[in-house]
């Protein structure tokens, strides 16, 4: 079974455009900023898929464009007129930043209810914590478990293997999958034997940047594969983290690059955008006793 990760995306809109409105109607106008800095062709990609996105659901979308000689104070006070603009609700700083710019500190600067890619560390430990009540979650690793729960696919007491130990991906990967009660395995750049662990796996999500790293050989008969890469091969075409045709006939379920996980993680952060809007809103939306 091939997991559409776009045809879902797609499937999710009507829902969401529903919900828009009826912001709409009570004045509402969910808004999320997104700054970029810098040239990076890939970021540039996913800053415009996400801006379409955003306007297709009917959300106001800013894009703040900056150059790669932008500084972290500029930055810190771009993202500071944000976070005192009560009219937006998400924020989001696209990564990876250039190199004068220290992460970190940008990530810590956004408002925490504003933080619409849950990547504050507040956000993160809440996660780890499996901590009751709503809170942003990193956008790709949600957008997995939204495709996993569409297709009846139930962590609980499965054997998940995380390859890669990303912040954005592996880390809250393995998080929310514990927590659906899934048994969890870590494997990362240190590991050896690699293959030893991916053939355990009932669950494989490979996040490592490192184009066809896991063959058909790799995978055990059944298992669901989720490829989160955006690589190049040799010829330029954007391929996953998974040989894709050697892989497709021994697992159970799995995820094509493109058309998978990547529109999955846009969903997410107009899912989150909303949520947000919602917390920040929620005297408006009270019902007057
Ligand atoms: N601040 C953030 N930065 C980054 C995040 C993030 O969640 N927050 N994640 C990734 C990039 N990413 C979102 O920003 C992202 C990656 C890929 C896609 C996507 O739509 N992929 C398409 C293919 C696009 C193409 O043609 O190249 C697909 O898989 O079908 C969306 C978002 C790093 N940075
Ligand atoms: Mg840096």
């Amino acid at each position: 079974m091939i997991i559409d990760g776009k045809g879902l995306s797609n499937h999710l809109d009507s829902s969401m455009k529903a919900e828009v409105k009826a912001l709409h109607k009570v004045g509402i106008e969910p808004k999320l900023v997104v700054i970029i800095v810098g040239h990076d062709p890939a970021s540039q990609i996913y800053v415009r898929n996400k801006h379409r996105k955003a306007i297709k659901l009917g959300i106001t979308s800013i894009i703040e464009r900056r150059p790669e000689d932008f500084t972290q104070d500029e930055l810190l006070a771009l993202i500071d007129q944000y976070n005192r603009d009560e009219t937006v609700h998400g924020i989001l700083v696209q990564l990876p930043l250039p190199k004068q710019i220290d992460e970190t500190a940008i990530i810590r600067a956004i408002a925490i209810e504003k933080d619409v890619d849950g990547f504050r560390p507040e956000n993160v430990g809440k996660l780890f914590n499996n901590s009751e009540g709503y809170y942003p979650v990193s956008c790709t690793p949600k957008g997995i478990m939204t495709m996993l729960a569409h297709y009846q696919i139930n962590p609980k007491s499965q054997h998940a293997v995380i390859v890669g130990d990303s912040n954005i991906v592996g880390r809250p990967m393995g998080a929310l999958l514990l927590n659906a009660g899934a048994t969890v395995t870590y494997t990362h750049i240190l590991t050896k034997d690699l293959p030893s662990f991916t053939r355990t796996a009932d669950i494989l999500i490979v996040a490592t940047g490192v184009a066809h790293l896991v063959k058909g050989t790799d995978i055990k008969p059944g298992a669901t594969v989720i490829d989160v890469g955006m690589d190049r091969d040799a010829n330029g075409k954007l391929v996953g983290d998974v040989d894709f045709d050697s892989a497709k006939n021994v697992a159970g379920a799995i995820t094509p690059v493109p058309g998978g996980v990547g529109p999955m993680t846009i969903t997410s952060l107009m899912q989150q955008t909303l949520e947000l809007t919602k917390l920040a809103t929620r005297k408006t939306l009270e019902p007057v006793k």
